[in-house]
């Protein structure tokens, strides 16, 4: 199946006072229609990068495009073009981290939500854009249901929401628009575990219902585990691993996605952490840049990067060790 997002070979510095970051490094990705992914990394690893320079929101002068290409639809999102300036916010919607500083705190969020609509909504009638009030209307009354939210949030001001509230509300303010795809970035991470717990069903539920593919980023592995089909690591700016969901969290392949798992906390158990940390991009280490903190290096790790490569059925690692089904069975 085509991809709606193709990332191949993706890179992309900052200048700052101190040299060139190297934030990204031919990062690969894939997100295929009404399917959802997994961006998954520490925190410092280039995932709320990698989301901007596919919104086609990078700072500029300071981001510098290195060779590669992010697709959405066939269109350059950072080609500048009409194409993708056209797609965002309709065909691509956002969904970000902190749900009150996405808000006007003057205005209504009734009045926020319209004016959505007006620039961003469906089209004309009988199409699927369809501009008409009294759809639109309809629309933000069906999709507010659809989000779990009584009609009366309308004449709320930001402020008098609750968090999980505001999350819903611009869950359906990415879902209005009809788009393809929705990036996420970090969806819950203001909210109580419980409440992320619920936003993140009802993110799934939602868009499994309209067949919208979404691309999360998020540091927590657990919550890829609840919604994802697929899942990508990024680390230090380099894909290594890249699975099914199932299959991925039972038998990672790449030493970090492992340890990443093993760190997630656990009833009766201490809790484990990956020693150092995530390198600077200023300074990154040669070959995969995981070499200096892996528990499997050896020369090869620290001198040549390794390809992504079949693992098992849609099932990529970027490894010269990767575990094996032997070493799963045997370690359990
Ligand atoms: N404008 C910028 N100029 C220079 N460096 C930057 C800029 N934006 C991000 N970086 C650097 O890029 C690296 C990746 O940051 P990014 O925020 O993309 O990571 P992340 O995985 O999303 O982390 P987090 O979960 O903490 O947001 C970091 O080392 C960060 O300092």
């Amino acid at each position: 199946m085509t991809a709606i997002l193709d990332i191949g070979g993706f890179s992309l510095s900052f200048r700052t006072a101190k040299g060139i970051a190297r934030v990204l490094d031919r990062v690969d990705l894939t997100v295929r229609p009404g399917e959802i992914v997994g961006l998954v990394g520490e925190s410092g690893c280039g995932k709320t990068t990698l989301v901007r320079a596919i919104l086609g929101a990078l700072p500029e002068p300071v981001a510098k495009r290195g060779g590669g290409h992010i697709l959405l639809d066939g269109v350059d999102t950072l080609s500048g073009g009409k194409a993708a300036q056209s797609m965002r916010g309709r065909d691509v919607t956002f969904v970000p981290q902190d749900p009150f500083a996405s808000f006007n705190p003057l205005f209504r969020v009734g009045t926020q939500i319209r004016d959505l609509m007006r620039w961003r909504g469906p089209g004309p009638e009988g199409s699927r854009r369809d501009h008409s009030r009294q759809t639109g209307e309809a629309a933000v009354h069906a999709m507010l249901d659809a989000v779990q939210l009584p009609a009366g949030v309308l004449v709320k001001y930001p402020h008098e929401l609750s968090g999980g509230q505001r999350q819903r509300v611009l869950i359906a303010m990415a879902l209005l628009p009809q788009p393809r795809i929705i990036i996420a970035d970090e969806p819950t991470t203001a909210l109580d575990s419980i409440l992320q717990a619920q936003i993140l069903s009802l993110l799934r539920r939602v868009a499994v219902e309209r067949g919208v593919a979404v691309l999360f980023a998020t540091h927590d592995l657990g919550a890829a585990w609840e919604i994802c089909d697929r899942v990508t690591v990024l680390y230090a700016g380099q894909t290594v691993e890249i699975g099914p969901r199932e299959p991925f969290f039972r038998a990672p392949r790449h030493p970090y996605t492992r340890m990443l798992l093993e760190s997630m906390p656990e009833p009766d158990r201490a809790l484990r952490v990956i020693p150092g940390g995530v390198p600077n991009p200023l300074a990154p280490p040669e070959g995969c840049r995981f070499n200096p903190r892996c528990p499997r290096a050896t020369a090869v790790c620290g001198e040549t990067r390794p390809p992504l490569s079949s693992a098992a059925h849609d099932h990529l690692v970027a490894c010269h060790h990767p575990w094996t089904d032997a070493e799963q069975v045997a370690r359990g």
